[in-house]
């Protein structure tokens, strides 16, 4: 019995260890997170000014910084019926907006969540855009009261394209790189719009293309559209990524004459930066060498829903392996990539039950883990918290590097008030992620500065900007055409 005492407590003490370690190298203290905040700064003003960082991925410009040629926001009066389609990470949306200018603003809207089969995802650009019309061609078949189209006119779609993009217009761009889970090698380098259309001609769709949007900039839209101080706009979702208002005079990579407005939306692509400053551990480099874009995408890789899970499982693999955390031998599902999702993390993190019964319930869904303690499944809500608090203090730093460049992070004379627009699965679902970001970005700021910022959800914003920005464009074009 003594033995068997003595060998449970080293059992203990190794496992123990294990998380001490995790909490040391993921510990990301404000002064850490200034230095990433001052990175990033740098990185911006590096992909600002070089134009190697629009072309290809092999750049080596960390930050693409990639001009969106959206250089107006929604004014507010837009009119009329506009399709948008949000392809995401995980899911692709299909909605149809009514609006109703200034005064009515949205007047009906409908919309279609289609979750991407994962074959799609590594197969041709075809199977991809024949899927993707095919859904958009049934949803406009529906298409019922309360929205009209004006007699002759095509319907016009914003498309929302959750990937880097390498922008020739407004309605225009060319993939430079597959991102998250998706992997079509023969799309890289192809005219994203010009490859839907094709698919959208295939279901016999007389519809136009009027905007290529990024979800940030499409989220963007969204947010000014109910906020004209809304300066920024984040996706905490499958990944990460932002994109803010620059002035034109801070764009040294722009030839041509400056829009009139003389600003000029930027996708930053932020996903693919990194630093010396960022808190990494062995979890992270082995997630990212058997990554589908190894070397890539690194501070996304850190912080966001496609990768949370998976880091997750790696310290509970390295505790089973290590400590035999839940038995002698490990069990065989716990050896599977990605098998825990981001989602599970959430639900372990957030069991306010007295014996954690969520824990040991998704431990055993997932794992197949039976009968785990109190204090396995206590490890284990540890273990989410170090790498949720990770990410969340993360990405709080980089928002603070994106007020930084606007010199938004101190207060100023007329209090004026900035807005970040904020959306994707992560941000929305997960509380303790929303909130530790949150304060996270008070510590940074300072409750002075912090008191004229406000951080807001903008639900699905991604495609009503998309649509949003496809009325505006295409009134754009009406008036030149007029
Ligand atoms: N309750 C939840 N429901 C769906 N996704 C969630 C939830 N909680 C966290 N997530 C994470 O959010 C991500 C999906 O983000 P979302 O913005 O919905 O899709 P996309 O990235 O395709 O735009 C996934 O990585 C998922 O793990
Ligand atoms: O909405 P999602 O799928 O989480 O995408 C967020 C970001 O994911 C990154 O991987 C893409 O490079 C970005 O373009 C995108 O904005």
């Amino acid at each position: 019995m003594a033995r068997q005492r003595l060998r449970e407590a080293r059992r203990w003490a190794r496992a123990g260890a294990v998380l001490r370690d995790l909490q040391e190298r993921c510990a990301a203290p404000v002064e850490r997170l200034r230095q990433v905040a001052d990175a990033m700064v740098a990185e911006m003003r590096a992909g600002l000014a070089s134009n190697d960082s629009e072309g290809d991925s092999g750049s080596s410009v960390l930050l693409k910084m990639l001009v969106t040629y959206v250089d107006s926001l929604p004014s507010g009066d837009e009119k009329g019926l506009f399709y948008a389609l949000d392809l995401g990470g995980t899911n692709f949306r299909v909605l149809r907006i009514q609006f109703g200018g200034k005064e009515q603003r949205i007047v009906k809207q409908e919309s279609k969540t289609v979750s991407i089969p994962q074959h799609l995802m590594s197969r041709g650009s075809n199977e991809l855009f024949d899927f993707i019309a095919a859904a958009l061609a049934k949803f406009i078949a529906s298409e019922g009261e309360g929205f009209y189209l004006p007699e002759g006119m095509q319907r016009q779609l914003g498309f929302t394209f959750s990937f880097p993009v390498k922008q020739n217009s407004v309605a225009s761009g060319t993939l430079i790189k597959w991102t998250k889970g998706f992997a079509i090698d023969e799309m890289v380098g192809k005219d994203v719009v010009a490859e839907l259309n094709k698919a959208i001609k295939r279901q016999g769709v007389d519809m136009e293309v009027t905007v290529l949007v990024n979800d940030t900039v499409g989220t963007l839209a969204a947010g000014r559209y109910v906020d004209n101080d809304t300066v920024a706009a984040v996706i905490l979702g499958t990944g990460t990524n932002a994109a803010y208002i620059e002035h034109m005079d801070s764009i040294p990579k722009w030839c041509g004459p400056p829009p009139e407005s003389g600003n000029m939306v930027i996708n930053m692509e932020w996903g693919n930066f990194r630093s010396t400053h960022l808190p990494l551990t062995e979890f992270d480099v082995a997630l990212d060498a058997e990554s589908l874009n190894p070397d890539e995408q690194i501070y996304e890789k850190l912080i966001s829903g496609m990768y949370m899970g998976e880091i997750v499982r790696r310290v509970l693999l390295k505790m089973a392996q290590d400590a035999s955390l839940f038995s002698d031998n490990v069990p065989l599902e716990l050896e599977v990539p990605y098998i825990l999702r981001t989602y599970h993390v959430l639900m372990m993190h957030q069991d306010t039950s007295p014996d954690l019964r969520t824990v040991g319930n998704k431990l055993k869904e997932v794992f197949r883990i039976e009968d785990t303690c109190f204090k396995t499944r206590k490890l284990v809500v540890d273990v989410c918290e170090v790498v949720a608090s990770r990410a969340a203090r993360l990405a709080a730093a980089g928002i603070h590097g994106i007020l930084k460049k606007l010199g938004r992070d101190v207060a100023s004379p007329d209090k004026q008030k900035t807005v970040i627009a904020v959306d994707g699965g992560v941000y929305k679902h997960y509380t303790f992620f929303a909130q530790c970001m949150e304060s996270t970005l008070r510590d940074l700021l300072g409750e002075g500065v912090a008191s004229s910022l406000v951080i807001k959800l903008a639900e699905d914003g991604s495609g009503t900007g998309a649509a949003l920005l496809s009325a505006s464009y295409s009134q754009r074009l009406q008036a030149v055409d007029d």
